[in-house]
């Protein structure tokens, strides 16, 4: 895996313990997704609950930042740890019970007495000084509980860079091609296409460490199948062939906005998908350009960002601002002054950057 592609990297045992405990943590978050979620968002009660600002917060979320955090912190005891959730959205004696039943299950180091603690671990501060580890235990909570694309996505700050990105992605089938189906998450005019990605069987984990390039391997249990492969952006600048993937959910990310961009740029195919999936899916070269526009005074957070740009960035892609600025990661736990996110395959860069002035301007003019 990891060990033969980076030997010799610095971070190489950091990497390899990465990549083992988010693909073992993927896998788990698959099973209680499978037990607990379908297409129709049933979801039981005893997984769901609302935090203070009533996003979907499940048993997956809490276990897999148990699981991630309390073994990481085994292994590099003295690093730090910014990550989504608290302990206190673990309810009460028996979603710790269920918790700890799913860490018997999936921990190879015995997390599963100090499920609290475990989560707790990811309340730093986070800043420009340090190694510090940063984790969305689920991202894409919504896709989570339509049965649909997840991700799991794990960084490494060293001194506010972020070296490490390790991405699992436990619905999106490692086949170079992801099924697409149409979908009406989205309305497109005339001529456009809006898809989405149909659930692998496999699932994959992306990983990349700064400077070493990028990688993808399955999450299947057959051997032969989860041989790592490097992967790359594709080359394309024609805007006929190229795919623009985006958030599903409206109210993360302006559906009109990017509308109007990918027209100006004259791309016709729109690919909704839930999560950091979307850095994935440029790295192997499947989508071109990824847009995300929230509503204006949303300030993002690093864990829905920096294992994304590692991956994207060694696979030869950019991701910026809409002005062009890099994401710093460096100032806490929020990106601020960070207005609309654009990741490319790098070669369209410049042209998706125009477009996106263009119509950002023109929304505060008629705003
Ligand atoms: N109002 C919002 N605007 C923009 N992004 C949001 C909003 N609410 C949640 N998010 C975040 O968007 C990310 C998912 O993006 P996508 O829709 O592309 O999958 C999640 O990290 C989610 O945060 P959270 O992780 O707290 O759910
Ligand atoms: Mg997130």
């Amino acid at each position: 895996m990891a060990r033969s592609l980076l030997a010799g990297h610095r971070l190489q045992h950091e990497l390899e313990s990465a990549v083992d405990i988010v693909s073992r943590a993927s896998r788990m978050a698959r099973e209680i997704q499978k037990r607990y979620c379908d297409a129709t968002q049933t979801v039981g009660d005893a997984t769901t609950l609302a935090k203070a600002d009533a996003s979907p917060v499940t048993i997956a979320d809490l276990a897999v930042q148990a699981l991630i955090l309390g073994e990481l912190h085994m292994l590099f005891p003295e690093d730090r740890f910014v990550a989504e959730e608290t302990s206190s959205s673990v309810q009460d004696e028996r979603m710790e019970g269920a918790i700890r039943t799913w860490l018997t299950q999936y921990s190879t180091r015995g997390v599963d007495e100090r499920v609290r603690d475990s989560i707790d671990l990811g309340s730093d501060a986070g800043g420009c000084r340090g190694r510090i580890w940063v984790l969305d235990p689920v991202d894409g909570t919504k896709g989570f509980l339509r049965n649909q694309q997840f991700c799991i996505a794990l960084a490494l700050l060293v001194d506010g860079l972020a070296e490490l990105g390790v991405l699992g992605c436990p619905n999106l089938s490692a086949a170079q091609e992801a099924e697409r189906i149409a979908s009406g998450y989205t309305e497109g005019i005339e001529g456009e296409k809006c898809l989405t990605i149909v659930n692998g069987t496999d699932g994959c984990v992306f990983f990349a460490a700064r400077g070493a390039g990028a990688y993808m391997q399955s999450l299947t249990d057959r051997r032969e199948q989860a041989l790592p492969q490097q992967i790359h952006v594709n080359a394309n600048t024609d805007p006929s062939w190229a795919v623009m993937a985006e958030s599903v959910e409206s109210g993360h990310s302006s559906h009109s906005l990017t509308g109007k961009m990918i027209r100006i740029l004259g791309i016709r195919q729109r690919l909704g998908v839930d999560s950091q999936c979307k850095y994935g899916l440029l790295s192997r070269g499947e989508a071109c350009v990824f847009l995300r526009f929230p509503r204006p005074g949303y300030v993002e957070n690093i864990w829905d960002h920096a294992a994304g740009t590692v991956v994207l960035t060694e696979a030869g892609g950019r991701v910026t601002d809409a002005l062009g600025g890099e994401l710093d990661f460096s100032h806490g736990r929020k990106l601020p002054n960070v207005r609309g996110i654009v990741a490319t395959n790098g070669h369209m860069h410049p042209a998706v950057l125009a477009a996106v002035k263009h119509v950002l301007a023109e929304d505060v003019t008629s705003g």
